[in-house]
């Protein structure tokens, strides 16, 4: 029996992307395809090349190769689309939605010619849409099209949580329902430390302040780093998912799906918690929900359904 390394297509080598191709290098995943568009052949074949010579001194076994060619996505298990421009501040990742749209579409356009088979993950914004048009493009199975935005918007609202409490990362649980926008539902009927409920440990108003922190949280980096949006836990994020996807490890995340009536909503892509595993979306959980956190999340799936509306007209 010959054992094959699975192959991994970034497209996109931008400041996500080449981050992301290192993390999953680090977590021999498999090879990994960074791929941007001809005129950045050559840095995007220098990034791949510089991290590839990191691998004897951090000890890990994965070919990086940097391309402009599709040849080399062909039968990928797994494309990440970070394709695309980032928000400056004063912008909201809608304002993305026109440019994002036409580039995300080109790309899967190609990667269905080349990969089939494939499970593709969105990272581009704004990205309950973008991973709407990656599905409208694609034509793949709903389980193969999965968005990035729940894994990173936890990460952070259980970094406040932590910070708050002085307490290890590693005991935080938390997740944050919705679209990856400003009226996200971070969950704080389900969060806990250790098991202990964090309403019994953090005063009403600071949890109020934390939610409203992880809202923003994106752009609290976009304003720090003037221009460019976050990168390192975004890419943090995608090796998650791609690490429960290609280990099969059903891990259960927050992901953007295609909901066919799962919380009452039809032909809607939005963050819900769902199990990840071999074959992408393998089940999505549907909890129960106060009238509070229902009107939250209608509020949040009702501006996503507008920006896929404009996706939805430009695609006609
Ligand atoms: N969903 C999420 O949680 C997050 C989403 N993002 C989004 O991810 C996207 C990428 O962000 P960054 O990597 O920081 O941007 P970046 O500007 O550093 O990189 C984007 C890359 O896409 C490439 N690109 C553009 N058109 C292309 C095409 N047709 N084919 C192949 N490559 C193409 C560019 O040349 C560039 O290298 C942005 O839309 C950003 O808003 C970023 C962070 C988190
Ligand atoms: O804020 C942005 O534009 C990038 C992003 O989605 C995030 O960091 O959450």
């Amino acid at each position: 029996m010959t054992i094959v390394r699975k192959k991994i297509t970034i497209v996109g080598a931008g400041f996500t992307g080449a981050t992301a191709a290192l993390m999953i290098a680090q977590k021999e995943l498999g090879d990994v395809v960074l791929l941007d568009i001809p005129q950045l052949e050559n840095p995007t074949k220098g990034k791949a090349l510089d991290m590839l010579e990191a691998s004897p001194v951090q000890g890990f076994d994965a070919r990086i190769t940097g391309t402009s060619d599709y040849e080399e996505a062909r039968n990928s298990d797994l494309v990440i689309i970070t394709a695309g421009v980032a928000r400056k501040p004063g912008m909201s990742r809608d304002d993305l939605v026109s440019t994002n749209a036409g580039i995300v579409c080109s790309v899967c356009e190609r990667i269905k010619e080349v990969a089939p088979e494939t499970t593709v993950l969105v990272l581009s914004n704004p990205v309950d849409a973008m991973t709407y048009a990656a599905y409208q493009t694609l034509g793949f199975p709903k389980n193969r099209v999965i968005g990035q935005s729940g894994v990173l918007d936890t990460a952070r609202y259980c970094t406040f949580i932590a910070e708050e409490l002085n307490v290890s990362v590693e005991d935080v649980r938390g997740f944050v329902l919705g679209g990856h926008g400003d009226d996200m539902v971070p969950l704080v009927r389900y969060s806990s430390v250790g098991g202990i409920p964090i309403e019994t440990l953090i005063p009403k108003e600071r949890i109020a302040e934390i939610v409203q922190r992880t809202r923003v949280g994106g752009g609290e980096i976009v304003n720090l780093l003037g221009s460019g949006s976050a990168y390192y836990a975004p890419a943090a994020s995608l090796a998650q998912m791609a690490e429960a996807i290609l280990k099969d490890k059903k891990r259960v995340l927050p992901v953007i799906a295609l909901l066919e009536g799962e919380y009452g909503y039809h032909d809607l892509f939005l963050g819900i918690p769902a199990v990840l595993g071999g074959s992408g979306i393998e089940r999505i959980f549907e909890l129960e929900l106060t009238d509070e956190e229902k009107s939250a999340l209608d509020k949040s799936a009702d501006s996503v359904r507008g920006v896929i509306s404009v996706v939805a007209a430009g695609m006609n």
